[in-house]
C-alpha cells in the first residue's frame, strides 16, 4: 500500500503571537505567555517524530502547493479572502476573524498553503498516485465558514479540497468524518444544502463553538439528513469514540456510499489536551483510523485522505499523530510512551450510558440518509 504524506516547513512558521488566545493585555491581567494554544510547534514536532522515527521513509511524499484564489473562492467569499490578504501584508499580521485566531505577516500565504495541502492530498488519492494519505497542514480549517475564519482556522482546508474533488475531479459522493474534539461547524455550513457531501462531526458535547454541534442539526434543503452530529460527553475516552464510530459513523458511511472519505483529523480529543476533556489515547486514534480504513476499503477502494485539524498537547500530539499515520500506512507504529499511565484510566473504558446514547443516535440519524 502507498500512503501519501504532506508537510511543508512554512506550516511551522505560522506566527500566532505571544498571547494564549487573544494578544496580551496587562490591564485585564492577560500576560504574554509566549505560546498561543495554536502555536505551530505541536505540528512541527509531529512532523519531526514522523521523520526521526523512520516512518517518513515508508511514506510517499506529496508536495504541498498554495491554493489559488479561485480555489479558495469555491468556499469563501471574496471579502473574507481579500481581508486576509490585506491583513497578512501588515507588519504585525492580523486575525482570521474572531479575535482569538491571530496570524503574522505572511499569514495568508501559510493559510493558502494549508488549504492547498489538503487539496493536493485529496487530488493524489483520487488520481490514484497514492492509496491513502495524511496532510499535516497548519493552520487548521474546520471552523472556517464562507464569510470568515474562526477557532484558529483561516480557510476551510477540507472544504476547499472537497470542492476541488467535486468540480475538477468529478467525484460524485464524498463523506467527511471530523473527529476533532470541537464541532466542525464550518464544514457543516459549507455543505449544509449539498446532498453529495455527507458531513459527520464527532466532538465533545457543547464545547466549541458554544451551543453548536447538536444532534438536531441535520442539513437543510436538498442536503437534509446529510449532516450528522455525534456529541460525546467529557471523559468518554477511547471506548466512547470507538462506540460512536461503530454504532453511528460506519453505518452512516454504508448508507451514504461515498466515492471518497476525507477525515478532518484533530488530536485534541487526546487525554492530555488542554482545550478539551474527552481522554482519548493514541490507541484510540489508531482504532478510529482502522475503522475508517475498513469502511473506505469496503465502500470506495480504500480512497481515504486525512487532513490535520486541531491538537494542543505539547506532550501527546506528536505521539498520537505518528501512531495514526503508521496505522494508515499499515506499518508498525512507535510504542506509546504514555500507555502504562493511560491503560487503566477510568473513562477510557466503555460506560453503559455512552453505548445507550450511541444507539439512540443511530436510530434517529442513520435511517433518513438518502
Ligand atoms: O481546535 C480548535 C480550536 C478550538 C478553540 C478556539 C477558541 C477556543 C477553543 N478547533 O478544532
Ligand atoms: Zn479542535
Amino acid at each position: 500500500m502507498t500512503t501519501g504524506y504532506l508537510w511543508h516547513p512554512l506550516y511551522g512558521w505560522n506566527d500566532t503571537g505571544s498571547g494564549s488566545l487573544t494578544p496580551a493585555d496587562p490591564a485585564v491581567g492577560l500576560q504574554p505567555v509566549g505560546h498561543h494554544f495554536a502555536h505551530p510547534d505541536n505540528k512541527r514536532r509531529m512532523h519531526e517524530l514522523v521523520e526521526v522515527s523512520g516512518l517518513l521513509d515508508q511514506l510517499h511524499r506529496v508536495p504541498a502547493r498554495p491554493a489559488k484564489r479561485a480555489e479558495i473562492l469555491r468556499v469563501h467569499t471574496e471579502e473574507h479572502h481579500d481581508r486576509i490578504v490585506a491583513e497578512s501584508a501588515l507588519p504585525k499580521g492580523g486575525d482570521a476573524g474572531d479575535g482569538v485566531s491571530p496570524f503574522g505577516k505572511g499569514g495568508y500565504e501559510i493559510a493558502a498553503l494549508a488549504a492547498g495541502g489538503a487539496l493536493a492530498m485529496v487530488d493524489a488519492v483520487v488520481r490514484g498516485e497514492v492509496d491513502n494519505g495524511f496532510a499535516l497542514v497548519n493552520p487548521c480549517g474546520h471552523h472556517a465558514v464562507p464569510e470568515t475564519g474562526m477557532g484558529f482556522c483561516v480557510f476551510n482546508n477540507v472544504a476547499v479540497a472537497v470542492r476541488h474533488a467535486q468540480e475538477v475531479l468529478g467525484v460524485e459522493r464524498i463523506a467527511v468524518v471530523d473527529w476533532d474534539v470541537h464541532h466542525g461547524n464550518g464544514t457543516q455550513a459549507v455543505f449544509w444544502e449539498d446532498p453529495r457531501v455527507l458531513t459527520v462531526s464527532m466532538h465533545q458535547d457543547r464545547l466549541y463553538p458554544p451551543r453548536g454541534g447538536t444532534v438536531g442539526e441535520r442539513g437543510g434543503g436538498a442536503g437534509l439528513y446529510t449532516n450528522l452530529n455525534v456529541p460525546r460527553p467529557p471523559g468518554t475516552g477511547d471506548a466512547g469514540y470507538v462506540d460512536a464510530m461503530d454504532a453511528v459513523i460506519v453505518p452512516a458511511l454504508r448508507a451514504f456510499q461515498p466515492d471518497l472519505v476525507v477525515v478532518a483529523c484533530g488530536f485534541d480529543p487526546s487525554y492530555f489536551d488542554p482545550l478539551a476533556h474527552t481522554m482519548v489515547s493514541a490507541a484510540g486514534f489508531a482504532t478510529l483510523t482502522e475503522r475508517v480504513m475498513e469502511a473506505a476499503a469496503e465502500l470506495c477502494d480504500g480512497r481515504l485522505a486525512m487532513v490535520q485539524e486541531g491538537g494542543y498537547s505539547i506532550h501527546y500530539v506528536a505521539i498520537c499523530g505518528a501512531i495514526t499515520i503508521a496505522t494508515l500506512a499499515g506499518v508498525e507504529p512507535i510504542a506509546d510512551p504514555y500507555l502504562a499511565l493511560l491503560a487503566d484510566v477510568y473513562g477510557i473504558h466503555a460506560l453503559e450510558e455512552h453505548q445507550l446514547a450511541s444507539r439512540k443516535a443511530a436510530e434517529v440519524l442513520v435511517a433518513d440518509i438518502p
